[in-house]
Parts: structure tokens; sequence; C-alpha cells
């Protein structure tokens, strides 16, 4: 057998902030047993390295990767995001050094629906207030400016997985369901969607966010559109903490504008349990603040782990990054009495013609190519016919590391 391919106990895991145990479960089963776990997040120094002799590395929304951490990861192959944003991650960066990245895009987002729906009951019957109250043993009986859901508009930013989830349990409150989206989406039962983010908050009792982290939606509520909102409306953010200015919705909050708001991710978090949590909404009663749990459901964690857990798995066994979200979806079958060679490689004209020339010099069959481009990267696996005592991979592998363009290349079996 070639020395060039890495027997599985040689491949390293770094898995961080406390991803759920089902996902070392996976790793185990599928042969891997090398597995470091921490249950913080780490800085970037610290990162550098501990990355440095990481093969896989998996992370949830704290960990921020950066160009000098992937820079620092010369064994890095797969990063996986155990949740659905991947704005911690420079996926530019990633790519570049031919490091690819899956995460769970569906896992928890039936909890940051369901939360979102209790946060909406509880803001518009004033519970904040009269919980905050009741603990400072005062007694706050009143039915001023409680209302029920039935009947009143929710406002979604933002009509995806967990939009679009949360417009179908509003409405079997019977809430009417507004939604505002940059891209055309199906509204779903009665909903209905509007043409502008103006216009959704003038007309929604309740607006809601649930938008990924991009330029556009970067401080996207702020005074301005804090103003448009009805008087008396409630705000909910559990999507990212920048799509929020938190000095403007304090303001709202503390004038009355706004009756109230709850409040699940910020623009600067704790990056532990044991660092003090600031922000200007602390001081006030009306609004519902949580340690971005949004996502952070026993149920929820544990699909998270197995589905990433899986993906990570299934690229290192047979190289296939079919839902990556940084890299070109190449989709593979499982090629028995082949050996699998993988190359990544920056996409310019004539790369592929050079990688069929060394093949074609050796005299090697190929008995399966699979190439998938985007504007900056290729990644084509190559199956040949030649016996596994051969050590004609290792003799290929490093003319293909010796193309001018490649970012790497590796035996997979
Ligand atoms: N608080 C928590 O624990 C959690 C937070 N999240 C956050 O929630 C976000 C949304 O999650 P999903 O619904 O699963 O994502 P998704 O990708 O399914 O939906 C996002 C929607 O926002 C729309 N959108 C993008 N830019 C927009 C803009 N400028 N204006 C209006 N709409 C825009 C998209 O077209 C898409 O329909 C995630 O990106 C993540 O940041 C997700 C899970 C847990
Ligand atoms: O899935 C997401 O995007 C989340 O925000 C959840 O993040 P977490 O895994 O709870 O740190």
């Amino acid at each position: 057998m070639s020395q060039v391919s890495l027997a599985k106990d040689r491949i390293k895991f770094l898995l961080l902030e406390g991803v759920h145990e089902s996902a070392v479960e996976i790793l185990k089963q599928r042969g891997y047993h090398s597995i470091e776990y921490i249950t913080t997040a780490l800085d970037e120094a610290e990162l550098c390295d501990k990355v440095r002799d990481a093969h896989f590395i998996g992370i949830r929304s704290r960990t921020q990767l950066t160009e000098k951490v992937f820079a620092a990861a010369e064994k890095l192959i797969g990063v996986g995001c155990f949740c659905i944003g991947t704005n911690q991650v420079d996926l530019v960066a990633a790519r570049n050094h031919g490091v690819v990245v899956f995460n769970a895009p569906f896992s928890n987002t039936r909890s940051v629906a369901e939360l979102v729906l209790a946060e909406i009951i509880m803001l518009l019957r004033r519970i904040p207030e009269k919980n905050a109250a009741a603990h400072r043993g005062e007694w706050y009986k009143t039915a001023t400016g409680s209302f029920e859901a039935r009947g009143k508009v929710l406002g979604i930013v933002g009509y995806g997985h967990i939009g679009s989830q949360l417009s179908i349990l509003a409405e079997q409150l019977g809430m009417q369901v507004r939604f505002y989206d940059v891209e055309s989406k199906l509204p779903l039962g009665n909903a209905s969607s509007v043409a502008s983010l103006d216009a959704l908050l003038q007309q929604s009792d309740v607006v809601t966010l649930h938008v990924p982290e991009t330029a556009q939606t970067q401080w996207m509520i702020d005074a301005p559109q804090l103003t448009k909102m009805k008087p008396g409306a409630l705000l909910v953010n559990a999507s990212r903490g920048t799509v929020v200015v938190i000095d403007a919705l304090a303001e709202a909050l503390r004038s009355g504008h706004l009756a109230g708001a709850a409040i699940d991710v910020f623009p600067v978090e704790p990056s532990s349990n044991k660092e003090v949590f600031e922000s200007p909404l602390r001081e006030l009663d009306n609004c519902i603040l949580t340690p971005h749990v949004g996502g952070s459901t026993q149920e929820a964690q544990e699909n998270i782990g197995v589905e990433v857990a899986g993906k990570l798995a299934h690229y290192s066994d047979n190289g296939s990054t079919l839902s990556a979200v940084n890299f070109p979806e190449v989709s593979l079958p499982t090629h028995h009495g082949a050996r699998r060679l993988l190359h990544i490689h920056q996409n310019r004209p004539g790369m592929l013609t050079r990688i069929n020339q060394l093949l074609a010099e050796q005299n090697i069959n190929v008995s399966g190519q699979y190439l998938q481009t985007d504007a900056d990267v290729g990644y084509v696996v190559i199956d040949i016919d030649t016996p596994a005592d051969s050590d004609i991979a290792d003799t290929l592998l490093d003319a293909m590391r010796a193309i001018e363009g490649t970012i790497r290349a590796r035996v997979l079996y």
C-alpha cells in the first residue's frame, strides 16, 4: 500500500465550543479516533497553535477562522461549522488554502422558530416587565398594554428556513404574516410578501429578523428604521448581532416608541460563559435578553453533531464536497479496486490537460474523473486502475504537486 494515503488514526480532528458528543460518536464509528475535544472557543493566537497539526476542525458560531489561522493550519483540509451561520469563517481564505467548509443548514431552524414564537407571546403580554417586577417583590397585575397574538401582524425579515417555519407556526396562532426577502419566495399558508423593508416595518405589530450576516444586512435596523416601526411595536432579533444597532434599539425602548424587544445575538458576545455580558439593554426590563441560544436545544445540537461530523467523515473517506459552502461541489461514488487522487488548484487554463498528460505519460488508465470549478478554484478527483501495492500513486502525487497553480493534492486511498 502506498505511504501517502494517511491512515485514519493519523487524521486529527479538533472539535471546539463543546459540539454535541454525537459528533464524536459518529467520527469514532467512521474509524476516526484522534479527536481533541475542547468545550470553549479559542482566540486567534491559541487557534494558530492548535490547528498546526489538525486535519479537520469543528466549530460553532464563536470561533473566528481568519486568514491568519488558515495560513498556520498547514495540514487542514476541512472545517465543520456545527451551526448554520458561516460568517465567522473567512470562506475565501479557506478556499484559497484548499480547505472545504461544511455547515448544518437546517438542523436548528425549528428550535429558533419555536423560541421566537414564545418570545412574541411573552412580549405581547408584557411578561418581561411583569417578571422583573415580581422578582423584585412587586405585584404588577394589569391588562394595560397586553395583547393576544391572534390578529396581530407579524413582519418577518428573511423568509428562509427559519422565517418560513415561523410563518407557519405564527399562523396557527392566528397572526397575519407578512415578509420581506431579497429573493422571490413562495408565501406559505396565508402569508404575503411585502415589496420593501420600510413597508414591512410600517405595517407590522411585531418585526422579527431572520437574515444572514452579510454586507447588506449589517446595521440594517438603525434609528431611521426603528422610527418607521409602529408606536408600541416589538422587535425580535435571533439572527446576527450585527443586524441591529443596539444603542438605537436601547433608545427606542427607553423612549417607549417600541414596547419591547427580544434579543438573542449581539455585536460583541462573550467568548465563554465565564465572561461578563455587557450591553446597554441590560438595564431595560422590557427587553428579553438571551445568550445566543436560539439553536441551543438537545434535539438541534444532537442532529447537528451527526450531520456535520458525517459530512466531514464523508469528505475524508471519499472526497465528496456535496453541500460545501465555499467549494466546487463534487458528489462521488466509492470506487472499489481503484486508487483515488484529489487535486485542488487555482482555476486557470490548462490545469486538467497537465494532470491528464501526467497520467498518459505514466500509462495509467483512468477509471473515473470528476471535475468542478468555480471562478477561482478547481477540484478534480481522479480514480486510477492501479494495484494497491503499487507506488505509482506516490510518484503521480509528487508530479501533480509540482504543477504550478496546485493548492493541495492528496491520495485518498
Ligand atoms: N440565534 C441562533 O442561535 C441562530 C441564528 N441563526 C441565524 O439565522 C440566520 C437565518 O437562518 P436561516 O433561516 O436558516 O437562513 P436561510 O439562508 O434559510 O434564510 C435567510 C433568508 O434571508 C434572506 N435575505 C438575505 N439577505 C437579505 C436582506 N438583505 N434582506 C432581506 N432578506 C434577506 C435570504 O434570501 C433568505 O431567504 C442564519 O444566517 C444565522 O445567522 C441561525 C440559527 C441559530
Ligand atoms: O446556527 C447558527 O448560525 C447559530 O447562530 C447557532 O450558533 P451556536 O452553535 O449556538 O453557537
